[in-house]
């Protein structure tokens, strides 16, 4: 079986400064695969790559067996819903401004998968699923914790049923008595759902504690794999 993720040789540069410099991996469904190392040596960057949220500079990105490098952004529009991420901040990657069931509805409508009659109980189900009570909907971002708002933000990122996560250190911004219980539904998530992490930390421990596999990144290579 081809893996869900494959990449070779990945490089992104920023100007004349290379951060990513041909990094290499596969990664199966149902697997958690993470980047770990110190600030700076290139995760995010390459998080960012495989997303196409950043092109690469060179190197292959094979997703689900499509190599996603060489696709217009139209070609990429409907494999975007499959690769999803979740970032660090989870207040910063939600808008205040809007309730928690506006945003976890938000991708839906914008897939134009959004119905009158389905919808409202599509997003109740998916702030179940990430163990919020639906009526934490009607809130605003600010009126949850972080651990909260982190899980809005896993439901808003499993509403286009993606087969691929990449977390960007979704734990480190919250308080070491939530990190656990968010590792366990992503643990949860992945068991009921098959999906693959990519998963990205700079915590030992963490990393340790959560992932299948692990890569050593320094200075933007991979250095142990
Ligand atoms: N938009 C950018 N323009 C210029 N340099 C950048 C840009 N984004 C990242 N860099 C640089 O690229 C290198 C890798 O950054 P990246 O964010 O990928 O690392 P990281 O391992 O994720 O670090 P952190 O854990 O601090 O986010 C760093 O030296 C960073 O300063």
């Amino acid at each position: 079986m081809s893996p869900l993720l494959e990449v070779r040789e990945l490089v992104v540069c920023y100007g004349d400064f290379t951060a990513v410099d041909g990094v290499s991996f596969t990664l199966d469904a149902g697997e958690t695969l993470a980047l770990n190392g110190p600030s700076g040596c290139g995760k995010s960057s390459t998080a960012m790559a495989v997303l196409q949220l950043r092109r690469p500079d060179t190197g292959e990105v094979r997703f689900e067996g499509r190599e996603l490098t060489s696709l217009t952004e139209r070609e990429l529009r409907p494999l975007r819903p499959r690769m999803q991420p979740v970032f660090q901040d989870p207040y910063g990657s939600l808008s205040p401004r809007h309730r928690i069931r506006d945003a976890v509805a938000e991708p839906l409508k914008v897939q134009g998968r959004w119905t009158a009659t389905d919808g409202p109980a599509q997003v109740a189900e998916l702030l179940d699923r990430v163990g919020l009570d639906p009526s934490y909907g009607d809130r605003h971002p600010h009126e949850l914790s972080g651990g909260q708002c982190q899980r809005a933000g896993i439901a808003r990122a499993l509403a286009l049923e993606p087969r691929l996560l990449v977390l960007d250190e979704p734990v480190s911004a919250l308080d070491p008595s939530v990190r656990a219980g968010v590792l366990n539904l992503l643990t949860d998530l992945q068991d009921d759902l098959g999906l693959g992490y990519l998963f990205i930390c700079h915590d030992q421990a963490v990393v340790r504690h959560f992932a299948d596999r692990v890569l050593e990144m320094r200075n933007g290579r991979i250095s142990c794999a």
